[in-house]
C-alpha cells in the first residue's frame, strides 16, 4: 500500500485496535460477551421469541447452519515463529477503496426486530469502524436515511430484483444517488426458503409489514401501490395485529397519519410488496440489461457451484459472495466454506471472492481468506450486538472479530493480509 489515503486507513486500523486491545481486555468489561455462544445465549434472552427465530433460524432440519459451522471446523491454522511481525496492516482494497479490515457488515432486513435504531444503529456502528454496511433491500429505514447516518462512510446497495422493472429502475437510481459504491444483487433468496422456526410463529413480522421501508418510500413502487384496485382490498375490519401493522407501516409512508390510517393504502402496500417483492423468473440474460443500466460494480450473492462462478465471469461481473444467505434458504445445501475453493479455482484471481455464511471469530476470517476469499461479511454476531447494547453492540462485534484476526495474523507470522494463504491451513483430522 503506498499511496496516504492506504496509509490513513492502515492509521484508522491501528488506532481502532489499540482501543479494542484497552476496552474490554484488563479490568474492562466488553459492551457485549465476547465469546460467540455467548454473545448468542445473551441475544436471544433479549430478544422476542419471533425476532429470534427469525434472525437465528435456518431453513428445514438446520443442516445448514451446522454444515456451516462443520466446514470451519475441518480446517486448522499452522502458525510461524520469528516473523517480525510488529507492525502489521489488516486493510486490504475492493474496488478502488481502501478498507481497513477484510470486514462487511452483510445485508439484513427488517433490523427493528433487533432494536428500536434499527438500520441507524447499524450505520453509527459502520461508520465508527470506517467498514462498509451493505445496505438491505428489506432495510426498516429507506436508504436515504440510512446514508445520512452513515455521512462518509462506505455503504453498497443489496438489491433483490423485483418483479416490476420500474421498481428495479429506481432502487438502482436511489442506491446511485446515496453514494453507494458497489451493487450487491442476491440471487438465492428469489423465494424464503422452508423456515421452519417462522412458519410456527406464522412470520408475523412480514404480516405486520416490517421490512419495506424501502419500497413504501419508492415513488415506482408507490404508483403501484395507487393503481391497486380498490376491490382488491379487504373490506372487513382490521384484526388488533393489522391494525399495529398499520401503525408500524404509517412510520416509514410519507402522507400517512394517524387519520388516515384506517384507509386501505398501507394494506395495500404489504399486499403490492408481497406481489412484486421478487422475480423468480429472472435468468443470466437479465444481467445484461442491468450492466447497461449502471456503472456500478455488481456483485452477486449467493454462488455456491463453480459453474456459476464460471457464467458470472462470463458476463462481466464485477465480484461474486459465495453464501448459502446463513443456511437460510435450502436445508441440506452444502457449507459455504466447503464451497469456496472450488469457486476462487474458477475466478483465478480475475474479480474479488467475497464470502460470508458461518463466520464466527477472527479465526474463521484468517480461515476464509486463507481458501482465497478478498474479504468476508458478517451476519447474525452483529445483529446479537445490535439487539443486546444497539450501535455500541454492533461497533463491539464487529471489533472482537477484527482484533482477533489481527492477533490471529500475528500469532501466525503474517504482516498484511496479502500474506494470508492456503499455506497457513492443514485439514483437520
Ligand atoms: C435476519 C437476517 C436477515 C437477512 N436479510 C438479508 C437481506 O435482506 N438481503 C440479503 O442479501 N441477505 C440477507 N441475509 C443474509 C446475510 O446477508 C448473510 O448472507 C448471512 O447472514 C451470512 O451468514 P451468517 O449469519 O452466518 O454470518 C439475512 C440474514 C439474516 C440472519
Ligand atoms: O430473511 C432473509 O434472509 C431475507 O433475506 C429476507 C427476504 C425477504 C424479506 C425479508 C428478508
Amino acid at each position: 500500500m503506498s499511496d496516504d489515503a492506504d496509509h490513513g486507513t492502515a492509521a484508522v486500523g491501528r488506532a481502532v485496535q489499540s482501543r479494542i486491545y484497552r476496552a474490554g481486555v484488563f479490568g474492562r468489561r466488553p459492551v457485549v460477551p465476547v465469546e460467540p455462544k455467548a454473545l448468542e445465549a445473551a441475544a436471544r434472552a433479549r430478544m422476542s421469541d419471533v425476532a429470534w427465530a427469525y434472525v437465528a433460524g435456518g431453513a428445514g432440519r438446520q443442516r445448514t447452519v451446522q454444515a456451516n459451522r462443520d466446514a470451519f471446523d475441518r480446517h486448522r491454522i499452522v502458525p510461524r515463529v520469528l516473523v517480525d511481525v510488529e507492525r502489521r496492516d489488516t486493510s486490504v482494497r475492493l474496488f478502488g477503496r481502501p478498507l481497513p479490515a477484510p470486514l462487511l457488515f452483510a445485508p439484513i432486513g427488517v433490523l427493528e426486530l433487533a432494536h428500536r435504531d434499527a438500520d441507524h444503529a447499524v450505520a453509527r456502528a459502520a461508520r465508527a469502524l470506517g467498514l462498509p454496511l451493505v445496505i438491505s433491500s428489506q432495510a426498516s429505514v429507506p436508504m436515504e436515511d440510512v446514508a445520512r447516518t452513515l455521512g462518509d462512510a462506505p455503504r453498497w446497495f443489496q438489491l433483490y430484483w423485483s418483479k416490476d422493472d420500474d421498481v428495479v429502475d429506481s432502487f438502482v437510481s436511489r442506491a446511485e444517488a446515496i453514494g453507494s459504491e458497489a451493487l450487491v444483487v442476491t440471487l438465492d433468496t428469489h423465494v424464503l426458503g422452508w423456515r421452519t422456526r417462522d412458519l410456527d410463529l406464522a412470520y408475523l413480522p412480514f404480516a405486520r409489514g416490517e421490512g419495506i421501508a424501502q419500497y413504501t418510500s419508492d415513488p415506482a413502487f408507490r404508483r403501484l401501490v395507487e393503481a391497486r384496485k380498490p376491490s382488491d382490498e379487504p373490506t372487513s375490519r382490521p384484526t388488533p395485529s393489522a391494525v399495529r401493522a398499520l401503525h408500524s407501516m404509517a412510520r416509514h409512508y410519507p402522507g400517512r397519519t394517524r387519520d388516515n390510517l384506517r384507509s386501505p393504502l398501507p394494506r395495500a402496500a404489504v399486499e403490492t410488496f408481497l406481489d412484486v417483492f421478487s422475480r423468480s423468473s429472472l435468468t443470466w440474460a437479465d444481467l445484461a440489461r442491468l450492466r447497461e443500466r449502471t456503472s456500478l460494480p455488481i456483485v452477486l450473492k449467493g454462488i455456491q457451484h463453480p459453474g456459476d462462478a464460471a457464467l458470472a465471469l462470463e458476463h462481466g461481473v464485477d465480484g461474486i459472495v459465495v453464501s448459502n444467505h446463513g443456511g437460510r434458504q435450502v436445508d441440506g445445501a452444502i457449507g459455504s466454506l466447503d464451497a469456496l475453493p472450488a469457486v476462487v479455482d474458477v475466478i483465478g484471481g480475475r474479480v474479488p471472492v467475497l464470502f460470508d455464511s458461518g463466520v464466527r471469530s477472527g479465526a474463521d476470517v484468517v480461515t476464509a481468506l486463507a481458501l482465497g476469499a478478498t474479504a468476508v461479511l458478517v451476519g447474525r454476531p452483529w445483529v446479537y450486538g445490535l439487539a443486546l447494547a444497539g450501535a455500541d453492540g454492533a461497533r463491539a462485534v464487529m471489533q472482537h472479530l477484527w482484533a482477533e484476526l489481527d492477533l490471529t495474523m500475528a500469532l501466525s507470522g503474517v504482516r498484511s493480509v496479502d500474506e494470508i494463504g492456503p499455506h497457513l491451513l492443514t485439514a483437520s483430522s
